[in-house]
């Protein structure tokens, strides 16, 4: 059996004297689409961070491994080589495009961790990756705005060139923390169909934390779920039943529980937990 695409064991994270990650444990295989889930203040982005060495887990704090890679243990990093790093993308809520830039060159930024460290550091891209560039875009449908100025786009257009330089990338994790979060619901379908395409045609693995519990049933076959930084659910979405969404949410009081139109709902009652 391949090695899963993501281990995470035991992980727990304090912020001072308060516990944020308490001994987390789960594994994802290549492939997956993963919603992490839960309340706000869970842990959902602390846990993300983790998953790519942003954040470090507590000293006695678990471990994280990425495609077999030790990204930390027992709170200590493991530093990455260039190309190791460009494995996993990342998706920001708030996109982290350079917006005096144009759009195909902050897509080829995405590219920047894969080529000879001196070209990098003119940022001297070829045609091929020029090329490459316009095909990504031509991916998330935004050819046509290559050469405009990346701070005239719209919300929706910002994530999807995000998402195009993490194409760039060719990165084999896709790890996306609220992409949809700052984005009118249009904007936000159109991102998850992209996501939901990369994840199908390219067979990536992809992890995206979202507060819309309806989102996450029409695009992710699995849910991971914390609550007061605890895992709470991991397995099929169709076992998140309104019961245990109710038990997740409880008091929070928020859209995530939102009445589910026929059309969004696609769970099936597998009542499966991981
Ligand atoms: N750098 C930090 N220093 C101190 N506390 C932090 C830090 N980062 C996160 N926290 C705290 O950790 C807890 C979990 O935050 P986190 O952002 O991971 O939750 P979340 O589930 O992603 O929430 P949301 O859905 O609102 O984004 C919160 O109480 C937050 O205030």
């Amino acid at each position: 059996m391949s090695i899963p695409s993501i281990i995470v064991e035991r992980l727990s994270k304090t912020f001072g004297r308060s516990p944020v990650l308490r001994d987390i444990g789960f594994e994802i295989h290549a492939g997956e689409m993963v919603a992490l889930i839960g309340p706000s203040g869970s842990g959902k982005s602390t846990l993300l961070r983790h998953l790519v060495g942003l954040t470090r887990a507590d000293r006695h704090g678990g471990r994280v491994r990425l495609q077999g890679r030790e990204v930390q243990a027992a709170g200590r990093l493991v530093s990455a080589r260039r190309h190791e790093r460009c494995r996993v993308g990342y998706i920001f809520q708030q996109f982290n495009l350079v917006g005096r830039l144009s759009v195909l060159t902050n897509v080829l930024v995405g590219r920047l961790g894969r080529m000879p460290r001196g070209r990098a550091l003119l940022a001297r891209f070829t045609e091929a990756e020029r090329a490459m560039a316009r095909r990504a875009l031509a991916r998330v449908g935004l050819a046509q705005l290559a050469d405009q100025r990346a701070n005239t786009l719209s919300g929706g257009q910002m994530q999807r060139v995000a998402i195009a330089r993490v194409l760039m990338q060719d990165a084999e994790i896709i790890l996306a923390d609220e992409p949809i979060a700052s984005l009118d619901p249009r904007s936000a379908q159109e991102v998850m169909q992209i996501l939901q395409r990369i994840h199908e045609e390219d067979g990536r693995t992809v992890v995206i934390t979202l507060h819309q519990v309806d989102v996450a049933r029409r695009f992710c076959k699995r849910a991971i779920a914390l609550k007061d930084g605890r895992l709470y659910f991991d397995g099929p979405i169709g076992g998140l039943t309104d019961a245990r969404l109710t038990a997740l949410y409880d008091n929070a009081g928020l859209d995530e529980l939102k009445p589910r139109s026929p059309a969004t709902d696609l769970a099936a009652p597998v009542g499966a937990l991981g």
